[in-house]
């Protein structure tokens, strides 16, 4: 019997942070059919936030260096103002939204990343295995969109901050076992760019082999190395498909899609 089919979608802080971009990707997002799934980022509100607060933001590698004054910020910036945000938006639009963190129903639990070079403060990482699939099935199944924000816990009590684009590939892997999972990649750029001043210089396809060869020319650089690694992890690992777009191209082919060979 073949699986019941799902796509995971990722919003970033590009398209959060603008309010009527992000209206138009949640009224898309609620034309599709099928089950789905969004998590959702929002780094680049919560580093404007806190400027206005009087703290400077920092981050290495595109992960955040986050101290407990930077958990609190973001703990209520994702978890509270975006991720409630998202959901009424999507309730307005006839979505039966749920927004949970990682400590809601134990979603996502994980552990703090050990201090090496860099000391990310509370920063969690996470595997497939730190996903309760079993929980999100039912949610799924009772007709429930799971809304995810980037915030998980460690089991003992704390929360940490872990990145979004990581998260999606998580979740995406746990659930293929049980479903035909595509990972959707939603950012304010049509897609992975040859030059990224060229929006119509979109790369239709890119496999293992290619994304080296565009990683050593310095076409791929910043956020996309980040978001390309877990997008290639999530395809070695079950995912079925991967498509990197614009946040307001869903459903139709102007994208890259990643492939394994
Ligand atoms: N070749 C490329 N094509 C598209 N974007 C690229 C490329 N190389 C680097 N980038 C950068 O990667 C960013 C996306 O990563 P990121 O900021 O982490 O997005 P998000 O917040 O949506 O997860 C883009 O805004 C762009 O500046
Ligand atoms: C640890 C870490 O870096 N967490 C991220 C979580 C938000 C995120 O990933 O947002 P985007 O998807 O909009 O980039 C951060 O605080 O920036």
């Amino acid at each position: 019997m073949s699986k019941t089919e799902i796509t995971i979608y990722k919003i970033g802080g590009g398209i959060i942070d603008d309010a009527a971009e992000l209206s138009k990707f949640l009224q898309l997002l609620a034309g599709t059919s099928g089950l789905k799934l969004l998590v959702h980022g929002g780094g680049k509100g919560a580093s404007t936030m806190m400027r206005e607060l009087g703290l400077v933001p920092q981050l290495i590698n595109g992960r955040r260096v986050t101290d407990a004054a930077t958990l609190d910020i973001v703990v209520m910036f994702y978890a509270g103002k975006t991720n409630k945000q998202v959901v009424a938006a999507l309730q307005q639009l006839g979505v039966n939204a749920l927004g949970l963190s990682g400590a809601d129903g134990n979603v996502l639990q994980g552990t703090k990343r050990p201090v090496k070079d860099i000391d990310y403060g509370f920063v969690g990482d996470l595997t497939s295995a730190s996903v309760n699939a079993a929980f999100l099935q039912q949610l799924l199944k009772a007709g429930i969109t799971p809304v995810l924000c980037p915030i998980i816990h460690d089991g003992s009590g704390h929360l940490l901050n872990t990145n979004a684009d990581t998260i999606a590939s998580a979740v995406a892997v746990a659930l293929a076992g049980e479903f035909d999972v595509t990972l959707h990649y939603c950012f304010e750029k049509n897609g992975v760019l040859r030059d990224i001043n060229n929006e119509q210089s979109v790369i239709a396809e890119i496999n293992s082999d290619s994304y080296a060869v565009l990683k050593q020319q310095g076409v791929i650089a910043d956020g996309m190395l980040p978001k390309l690694e877990n997008a290639f992890a999530a395809l070695n690992s079950g995912v079925r498909k991967v498509i990197i777009g614009h946040a307001l191209n869903i459903g139709s082919d102007l994208h890259t899609v990643l492939c394994l060979k």
